[in-house]
């Protein structure tokens, strides 16, 4: 047993791994909770990267969006309608939903999401477990060399990746999500290493969305991206959840990536997810990411400042 250590709040942890994820008990999540606690559980989140709550099936889209609140702003997704109106996106597996695909979520645009908080609400008798893992351990575990090359490189993302090539997709269900997904291709340059704004770590930012490296032929790109990516999917560097219905998983969007297992078959699987507004990441030199693409952006998130969205959202 841990303890997350803040002036006034300590929670009670059990780590979930050795190098990434603990399970916070005693919290019932919700809009009422303490400054002191929600600040117990930020300091937790950057130090454990993900938190797990068993439990929470009091709550319903507003009590997952009212606990949001605390710990940020919700933000839509650039592309895919929300569930709600508001800022829900679900992951229904029935409708073909199915990240399974390392990836850090959205990092298709510029200010990415900081954080994600998913619950699940329907789940497979067996399987569908999602596996987190520390982007911050897989730079500490580069060589030398290897840091000081990801240390000098950036890579471009974006959404417009090669969806059909996922072997499991069916060709409608890869055109349906392409043409909602797609509906707008942005395309973002970032740093491969972005140092973390609130714990100075440097971390590696590639995953799914990260389609070549700047200035690099495809080859080149393609083996330093796999070379990279390799440490961040290193067993260690990573923790397993097997779900139940009513747990709640948050992690820091800046500092892992994930992947939601697909060895459910047709069973239901579903799960609802808010974002929260994340901020310019910057590199080891202090380069900030920059948007490449379309020339001509769309008022979205990671685009604008939230608070412009919201306001928007929140005009009749
Ligand atoms: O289905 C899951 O467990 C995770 C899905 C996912 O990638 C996400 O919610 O960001
Ligand atoms: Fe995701």
């Amino acid at each position: 047993m841990t303890t997350a250590t803040t002036a006034l709040t300590q929670l009670r942890l059990t780590p979930a791994a050795g190098r990434i994820g603990a399970i916070v008990h005693d919290v019932t999540l919700g809009g009422d909770l303490s400054a002191e606690t929600v600040a117990a559980i930020e300091a937790a989140l950057y130090e454990h990267k993900v938190l797990f709550f068993r439990g929470q099936q009091h709550l319903d889209d507003a009590g997952h969006e009212a606990f949001a609140r605390l710990l940020g702003q919700p933000v839509g997704h650039p592309t895919v309608p929300s569930v709600d109106g508001r800022y829900i996106f679900e992951l229904d597996a029935t409708k073909g939903a199915r990240a399974n695909n390392w990836h850090t979520d959205v990092t298709f645009v510029p200010s990415y999401p900081k954080a994600s908080i998913l619950r699940a609400l329907e789940l497979p008798e067996a399987g569908g477990s999602t596996v987190w893992a520390n982007t911050v351990a897989a730079y500490q575990d580069l060589p030398a060399p290897l840091k000081t090359l990801a240390d000098s490189l950036r890579a471009v993302h974006t959404n417009d990746y090669d969806y059909a090539a996922r072997p499991d997709a069916s060709p409608e269900a890869a055109e349906l999500f392409r043409r909602v997904f797609v509906s707008t291709t942005f395309k973002t340059e970032h740093p491969v290493v972005r140092v973390h704004p609130v714990t100075g770590e440097k971390t590696l930012l590639l995953g799914g969305f990260a389609q070549r490296i700047a200035g690099l032929p495809t080859a080149d790109s393609q083996a330093l991206l796999a070379l990279f990516q390799r440490y961040v999917e290193r067993l260690e560097n990573t923790v397993r959840w097997d779900w139940q219905v009513g747990d709640v998983a948050i992690w820091d969007n800046r500092a892992t990536q994930h992947y939601a297992v697909n060895d459910y078959g047709d069973q239901p699987r579903l799960v609802r997810r808010i974002t929260l507004d994340g901020d310019l990441p910057v590199g080891v030199d202090g380069t900030a990411s920059r948007l490449l693409e379309p020339a001509d952006p769309p008022a979205v998130p990671g685009l604008v400042p939230a608070e412009q969205l919201e306001a928007a959202l929140h005009q009749g």
